[in-house]
């Protein structure tokens, strides 16, 4: 018998797409022959542009588009059986949680954990005790039996959050976990991305904040109605590949000499900017967000 036949199989990659089509009833292609592996024990970022297709991408995750074209593969499984197994968690923008329904913290917590429940959703102790690990690990048990609609909006975020915990899902999806969250909930978020990581579980995270990448993200995948570039951080997520993915939406511009030294220094900076949260690029690679 061989070496490799004798030697343990590979794990499956976490997230394997290929050639992954959407085309809406619409008419409107979203997605055209996309592929990208989201590899286990690592924090992967979707960036691209408003109608990039990053949320088309996340639903066909999810199994929300039947008629999707091509090969999707979640820790080895098909999309159904990765669902049916529990092993795929998305946590929403709050946008699109009702907040106005009357419920408390702690019954939108347990919702993550009714696909551990039986068909009576009844739930038992194990089921408590994650709801109250997952509020705990969130700062949020001071405000379990509030009602959600008194919260302020980085604690939805937590709360969504904390649902997605008490799920203990293999596969998160996150989206755009840091769109209208306050400086310590932002920090809470990446201290809790990199638990996870280290616990190792699978996670794709879409965002618009592109200041943050580099600090938290060990991949990339760029979209542009198609996967653009994908890949290590270090090498994906660079000054060409962005301009490739946000050419004419992002200002980009190279700031170097008298505008940049008093002294004959030659190193330039590149700059990208939405005029909120500029991404620079130094000579060295090194890269900074402003202020931090
Ligand atoms: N249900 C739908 N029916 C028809 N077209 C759709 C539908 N959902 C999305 N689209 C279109 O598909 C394209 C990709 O949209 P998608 O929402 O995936 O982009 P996105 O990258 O998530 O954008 P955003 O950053 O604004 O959330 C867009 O042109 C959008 O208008």
């Amino acid at each position: 018998m061989t070496e490799a036949a004798t030697s343990p199989p590979a794990p499956p990659d976490g997230i394997a797409v290929s050639g992954l089509t959407v085309t809406y009833r619409s008419g409107r292609t979203a997605l055209r022959d996309a592929s990208l592996t989201v590899p286990q024990r690592l924090v992967t970022a979707l960036v691209g542009v408003n109608g990039a297709g990053k949320s088309t991408l996340f639903k066909a995750l999810m199994g929300c588009i039947p008629g999707a074209r091509g090969h999707v593969r979640i820790l080895g499984h098909e999309v159904d059986a990765a669902l049916a197994a529990n092993l795929v968690a998305h946590v929403a923008q709050a946008e699109e949680v009702d907040w106005t329904f009357p419920v408390l913290v702690e019954d939108v917590v347990m919702m993550g954990r009714y696909g551990h429940m039986g068909f009576l959703r009844r739930p038992r102790p194990a089921d408590r005790e994650a709801v109250s690990r997952a509020l705990a690990r969130m700062n949020m048990t001071g405000v379990r039996t509030r009602q959600i609609g008194e919260l302020a909006g980085g604690q939805k975020k937590r709360v969504v959050l904390a649902r997605a915990l008490a799920q203990d899902a293999r596969v998160i999806l996150f989206d755009e976990p840091f769109t209208g969250v306050d400086v310590q909930t932002e920090e809470a978020i990446i201290a809790l991305l990199r638990e996870m990581r280290a616990e190792g579980r699978v996670m794709l995270v879409s965002t618009h904040d592109l200041g943050s990448v580099p600090e938290y993200c060990d991949r990339v995948v760029m979209v542009k109605g198609t996967v653009l570039a994908s890949g290590p951080t270090e090498t994906t997520f660079t000054p060409a590949n962005l301009r490739r993915a946000f050419g004419g939406v992002l200002r980009h511009f190279v700031l170097g000499g008298r505008d940049l030294h008093d002294d004959p220094d030659s190193r330039s900076v590149d700059v990208f900017t939405d005029d909120e949260r500029p991404l620079i690029f130094h000579d060295d690679r090194h890269r900074t967000r402003e202020g931090h």
